[in-house]
């Protein structure tokens, strides 16, 4: 078993000195831990005497109940697994409150007292809107409570958490209020001996003025499970359990907001709508629930007395289908997808999207003005320098911003035609019937098809098409036809390549021998181009979107799809790491002093039998003068990634991947590889740009390709050439986010229910054990997600992957941050898929990343493993 954060240890020990199992601690030792705001000062004082108090508080508090036989079992099967795994069991015992002693173990026999469960649903107030701990500590307890009357109790869980002693201060009236609700049950031996002789305990976050945990969290509520109630299954299990921040309409949050104003908070909007929710329902309401406050784009219906009075014919129409009085047309269409948008608007945070606000910008509307489409901007989350931009403005930046971004060439495209038809599209989907609207549907799709396969696909196809380092012939592209042409921009070049056929040619691009076939792909980025107005031009650049890189790279890297439609997603390609938002890297010369880099050398250092100043960082030259990682080097760094020895792994006291996890929990850090790095020369050394010890700063060099795997791993990257051991292949390029950050995406793609493939974060903690505790804005990631290189699409393989991630430090002398670089493991061959350890612990399921189904065949996969250990094993 890893070694633990040795102030957990130690309380522990001092718990188990008392006779009290580590089961009991544990949970209770977490939720103190939060209830005082992390500070461990507070729980070790006076010999661990709060954290006592709150075990037996939590004791006092239960009902024993008689022993089951089958409990028996299940506990000693759970104190089996907890000795192998520590931390998910932590997290277990702190879901379900169990406690539980063996008599059999004496590791945690230490009592024969049986506690019974605590059953979420005994505990008044487990259904009902649940508050933080925080909000519990110092708002929730009814001062009316009467003593006896436990059901006033708001949540046991954590009232019995609270130490006695800390319930008893005088200094509190909130907390005196708590002590009253809680039993008075005759202290057992055990506390009697760790009180004796003591003074109450009152813990700092209490006596202070400070507001830590709870000035965020009177804001916070548990989202009711409203879905659950009305039958309707969440979309993601975690997500029911989410805190949202719920603010009341148009009233700031201020840190001295009086405590009644709490209740306030206590049904977020968002669920009131959710609890009657109907089809129409969810589009807005789902926009609540993702940006509660943010600027958010509304569809709304407009009530007849909205519609201008130039009635048209159409209107008319339209009008038949609603009975007379508008209010009744309101209601008749209250059951329909359209009823009532705006409405359910009214009811909520959102209400101050009415459209004579000044913060309301009407946008585009439908022929008639019954449909319309609206930005609304919070108020409350207004700049003071906010202003309200025309519609002019606004439609003129984003159509520029549409143009830079998609690389569109259609001269016609209009944002507003766009917004425009939405408006329709929405009118006509609400006033058909589905009937009507799915034979629509399912007629332009072939339509499509059609234009896809009888022009593009056709020109493409035609005999005398072909293309060379990336260029296309036009002159031998067929012409005549004045029908446009659909074309697919990411579709263009692929083509197909099989490992036997010679199509590769320089910088990774096939070349399209004729009569090969196109693959039909499923098009995700269709112009309409009409083809008269094609230029070289045009295509040379319509031609590039088939480089992954869209041409940041030195090299192409192709993409090419044999086994099905599919598309790569959408992202955008970064050949360098970019800071996301708070992430502390600081890339200034000034930095870098002196004696930290080679400015003394000139040339290539690598021709000087000595290292350099930047090479001795590394302990030698880790390249060979073609540029290779060194043998040695690389089988060192080989070896303790495979089989990493205890003193390779480092365990952080206060560990930033658990801090923002979960606050209720208090997790343990699960350990960090120290690894062994590379120092480049850079910008401040005197040695030249081809100096033999910059390698990774030079960017990649191979002739790779983005190819949909058969295996069922979705997009993978191969090798066009065979690469040498030790070939620096691509670094792995990201947003460098803090772990914070890190941590507040996921849950945001949770919260969004992303179906998306996940990429895969890297964590750069390396050297965290130089710097003892990481400050958040120095505990660092990288993320491809949305901005990334190559590297987001090479898969994983456990154990005997052909690349190796090595820390690369170039232009920073901080060790929190560093660049990732692959390397080979081996010689790999031509038409190799290319493959790292992500180091994914499949048992894991608290990790910053998605678990998968590993498909990498190798005979060391630890999936495999898992699935096929026996169930009593892998429990
Ligand atoms: C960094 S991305 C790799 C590129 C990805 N295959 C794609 O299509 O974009 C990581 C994701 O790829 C898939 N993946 C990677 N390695 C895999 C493996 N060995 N078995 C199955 N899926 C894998 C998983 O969905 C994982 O979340």
């Amino acid at each position: 078993m890893p070694p633990r954060n040795p102030r957990i240890l130690k309380a522990l020990h001092a718990m188990k000195a008392l006779g009290i199992s580590e089961a009991k601690v544990k949970p209770v030792l977490k939720k103190l831990y939060k209830l005082y705001d992390k500070n461990w000062d507070l729980i070790e004082q006076e010999n661990y005497r709060a954290l006592a108090d709150a075990i037996f508080e939590e004791e006092d508090a239960k009902v024993p109940e008689e022993p089951h036989a089958d409990d028996d079992l299940e506990e000693e099967a759970e104190v089996h697994n907890e000795t192998q795994q520590p931390l998910k069991r932590l997290r277990k015992r702190g879901q379900e409150m169990q406690i539980c002693s063996s008599p059999s173990n004496p590791e945690i026999g230490g009592t024969p007292l049986k506690i019974p469960k605590l059953e979420k649903n005994n505990l008044p107030g487990a259904d009902s809107m649940q508050m933080s701990p925080n909000i519990r500590k110092s708002e929730s307890f009814p001062s009316s409570a009467s003593a006896q009357d436990h059901t006033k109790i708001p949540d046991k869980q954590h009232l019995a958490l609270i130490p006695s002693a800390v319930q008893g201060s005088t200094n509190s009236a909130q907390l005196g209020a708590a002590d009253r609700t809680m039993p008075s049950n005759p202290l057992s031996p055990q506390r009697q001996q760790a009180n004796k002789g003591k003074e109450p305990l009152i813990p700092q976050a209490v006596c202070k003025e400070k507001r830590p945990i709870s000035i965020r969290s009177s804001h916070g509520v548990h989202i009711k499970d409203t879905a659950a109630e009305s039958g309707t299954p969440l979309p993601c299990a975690k997500e029911k359990d989410m805190l949202f921040l719920i603010t009341p309409k148009d009233e700031p949050i201020t840190d001295d907001m009086p405590l009644s104003g709490v209740a306030r908070y206590d049904v977020p909007c968002a669920v009131v709508q959710s609890a009657s929710s109907s089809k129409g329902d969810s589009v807005v309401q789902d926009a609540m629930i993702r940006e509660p406050r943010a600027c958010n784009l509304v569809t709304r219906d407009v009530s007849r007395d909205d519609v201008p009075s130039s009635s048209s014919e159409g209107r008319d129409v339209r009008r038949d289908d609603v009975p007379a009085s508008s209010s009744e047309g309101r209601d008749a269409r209250r059951d329909g997808i359209l009823a009532s948008s705006s409405d359910r608007v009214v009811n909520c945070d959102l209400a101050a999207m009415s459209g004579d606000s000044p913060t309301s910008l009407e946008i585009a509307t439908s022929p008639l003005g019954e449909v319309k489409i609206s930005l609304t901007c919070d108020s409350l989350l207004r700049r003071p320098n906010f202003h309200m931009p025309s519609q002019d403005e606004l439609l003129k930046t984003v159509q520029e911003k549409c143009l830079r971004s998609y690389k569109i060439v259609d001269p016609n495209f209009s944002v507003m035609r766009i917004l425009k038809d939405m408006c329709e599209c929405f009118l006509e989907l609400a006033t058909d019937s589905s009937h009507e609207s799915q034979e629509r549907l399912f007629n332009v799709t072939p339509a499509l098809d059609l234009l896809k396969k009888s022009t593009a696909h056709s020109s493409l196809h035609a005999p005398g098409f072909k293309e060379h380092n990336g260029l296309a012939d036009v002159n031998r592209y067929p012409g005549g036809s004045k029908f446009p042409v659909l074309m697919p921009l990411q579709t263009l070049c692929p083509m197909k390549a099989t490992p036997s056929s010679k199509e590769v040619t320089v910088n990774g691009i096939g070349e399209i021998d004729e009569g090969k076939d196109l693959i039909d792909h499923q098009m995700n980025s269709l112009v309409i181009v009409p083809q008269c107005q094609l230029t070289p031009e045009d295509f040379r650049s319509l031609y590039t979107f088939s480089d992954i890189t869209k041409g940041e790279e030195k090299i192409q890297i192709p993409w090419l799809n044999e086994i099905n439609n599919e598309c790569p997603l959408p992202f955008y390609y970064i050949p360098q790491n970019l800071i996301f938002q708070n992430a502390c890297v600081r890339f200034s010369l000034s930095q870098i002093r002196t004696e930290e880099c080679c400015s003394t050398c000139s040339g290539d250092c690598l021709i000087s039998p000595s290292p350099c100043v930047c090479a001795g960082e590394t302990g030698q030259y880790a390249y060979t003068p073609e540029g290779l990682v060194k043998e040695d080097f690389l089988e060192e760094c080989i070896s303790m990634t495979r089989n990493p020895q205890q003193q390779s792994l480092f365990y952080c006291e206060d560990c930033p991947l658990e801090r923002w996890k979960n606050e209720e929990m208090m997790e343990l850090c699960k350990g960090h590889l120290k690894r062994k790095y590379i120092k480049e020369c850079w910008f401040k050394c005197g040695c030249h740009k081809q100096c033999g010890n910059r390698v990774v700063q030079r960017g990649t060099n191979c002739k790779l390709q983005v190819f949909f795997t058969p295996e069922g791993k979705g997009w993978g990257v191969r090798t066009l050439e065979k690469l040498p051991k030790g070939t620096f292949v691509c670094e792995y390029v990201g947003e460098i986010l803090t772990s914070k950050e890190l941590y507040e995406r996921k849950m945001q793609m949770v919260k969004n229910t992303a179906t998306e493939l996940h990429t895969y974060p890297v964590i750069l903690d390396s050297y965290w054990w130089l710097k003892g505790v990481m400050k958040d804005e120095e505990a660092l990631c990288l993320d491809s997600k949305f901005h990334g290189n190559v590297a987001r699409f090479i898969n994983h393989r456990c154990l005997d992957a052909n690349l190796i991630e090595i820390p690369v430090k170039i232009e920073t002398p901080d060790h929190h941050y560093y660049h990732i670089a692959f390397f080979t493991t081996r010689e790999v061959d031509a038409w190799e898929e290319l493959t790292w350890d992500y180091g994914i612990d499949f048992d894991d399921n608290d990790q910053p990343v998605e678990i998968f189904q590993c498909q990498c065949s190798s005979k060391f996969c630890r999936n495999m493993r898992r699935s096929n250990r026996p169930k009593s094993a892998s429990k």
